[in-house]
């Protein structure tokens, strides 16, 4: 009889393991997937994601359906958002017929801003993570990595011009409600460095945010206190990991603090 290739082709993945051995995580890393993805009610934006997808596979079990990750994300009706999350979930672990997973898509997100003098238009990029476990219960997170520029207080304060300042990164992964736009959270978080960054400044926009930076210094102390204690007032936001770390210019390593509230 002439069955099809796939009946022919012994399924190893399928067979039976005796080492009886749970693996907590097994599945696909650092796949780069071109996807649809919706930060609110507008139209889904094109995003090319890293993915890391992963299941727990049972101790009687050889291996997992390394190739469903993908037919997964192959779905024409595949579109990311943090409120798909517990349903592209739901479905990767019914797929997989798994009881546990994880997933994580990392991925850069732009924003059209308008430069703070001259008004001229350009995009600032930044990289967004969704990252969804579940175990017993469905933990879903969203971090958001924002670069922003620190001007140091003490060297303001000590010297008799001038201050150091550097580029700092803030990375922020929270659990948000859906209510909460990417969008705002990447302004609240901004709103709390001494100066926020743009792709696009004309002379009289640098000459506004040096003096700006200058007029809001800020350790990195300050920095991750005044992230935590705005994101703390918002009803959106339920738990936050706020860090930061400081490319000194004055050093050649950098200044670090987190709080971790998450
Ligand atoms: N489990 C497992 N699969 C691997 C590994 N390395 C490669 N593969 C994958 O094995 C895949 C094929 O296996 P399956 O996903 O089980 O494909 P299939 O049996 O045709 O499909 P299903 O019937 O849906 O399971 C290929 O896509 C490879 O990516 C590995 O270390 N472990």
């Amino acid at each position: 009889m002439n069955l099809p290739l796939t009946h022919r082709l012994e399924d190893v993945q399928n067979t039976p393991d005796k080492r009886q051995l749970i693996i907590d995580k097994v599945g696909i890393k650092s796949l780069r997937y071109p996807v649809l993805f919706q930060s609110t009610t507008e139209t889904p934006i094109r995003v090319v994601a890293e993915f890391n997808m992963y299941v727990h596979l049972a101790a009687d079990v050889k291996g997992t359906h390394m190739s469903r990750f993908i037919e997964l994300l192959e779905r024409p009706d595949s579109v990311f958002s943090l409120s798909n999350m517990p349903a592209f979930m739901t479905d990767m672990l019914e797929l997989l017929g798994a009881k546990q997973g994880h997933v994580s898509l990392r991925f850069p997100y732009f924003i059209s801003k308008a430069a703070p003098v001259s008004g001229v238009k350009s995009f600032m990029d930044y990289d967004i993570t969704l990252t969804a476990d579940y175990k017993d219960e469905l933990e879903l997170t969203v971090k958001a990595e924002i670069p922003v520029t620190s001007l140091c207080p003490c060297s303001k304060k000590i010297s008799d011009y001038g201050a150091h300042n550097q580029r700092s990164l803030v990375s922020v992964e929270a659990r948000i409600s859906e209510n909460m736009t990417l969008d705002a959270l990447i302004q609240l978080i901004e709103e709390q460095a001494s100066s926020q960054l743009y792709g696009l400044l004309k002379r009289p926009d640098e000459k506004y945010v040096t003096e700006f930076a200058y007029d809001n210094p800020k350790f990195v102390e300050d920095l991750v206190r005044d992230i935590a204690v705005a994101l703390a007032q918002q009803n959106d936001v339920s738990g936050f990991r706020v860090e930061c770390e400081n490319f000194e210019s004055i050093h050649n390593h950098s200044a670090y603090a987190v709080i971790d509230q998450l």
